[in-house]
């Protein structure tokens, strides 16, 4: 079975499908690192990560923005003094498709 850091974002149109709940309690057990947060009624997953400073914080924000681009998929990121919180979620439909999980295992993968 391919891991989700390996499969690719396919392109999200508006009338995609959200993620089922099942679908839901199966991903999220894919990765574990993430919380799942609902704000404004938009489901989303988040993860904080920590650093030694700002230089290494900014570094892998900058890294996250390559990814961003190349999968044209892009996360809220807030970068601060020794951490980066990252969310995911998909604008077009206002919720999580799989893409946003491929993201975030692929968001782990930048620490490697
Ligand atoms: C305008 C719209 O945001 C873009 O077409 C793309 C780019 N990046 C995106 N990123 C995310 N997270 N969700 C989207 O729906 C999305 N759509």
């Amino acid at each position: 079975m391919t891991v989700l850091s390996e499969m690719k974002c396919e392109a999200c149109q508006a009338d995609a499908p959200k993620v089922t709940d099942q679908e839901l309690a199966e991903l999220v057990r894919m990765i574990p690192d993430w919380g799942v947060e609902v704000r404004d009624g938009i489901m989303q997953l988040e993860r904080v990560y920590k650093f030694k400073n700002f230089k290494l914080a900014m570094a892998f924000t900058n890294k996250l923005a390559d990814l961003a681009e190349a999968e044209f998929h892009h996360p809220g990121i807030l970068t601060e003094w020794g951490k980066v919180t990252v969310t995911w979620w998909s604008h077009s439909i206002k919720g999580l498709h799989k893409n946003d999980f491929i993201m975030a295992a692929k968001t782990d993968q930048l620490l490697d």
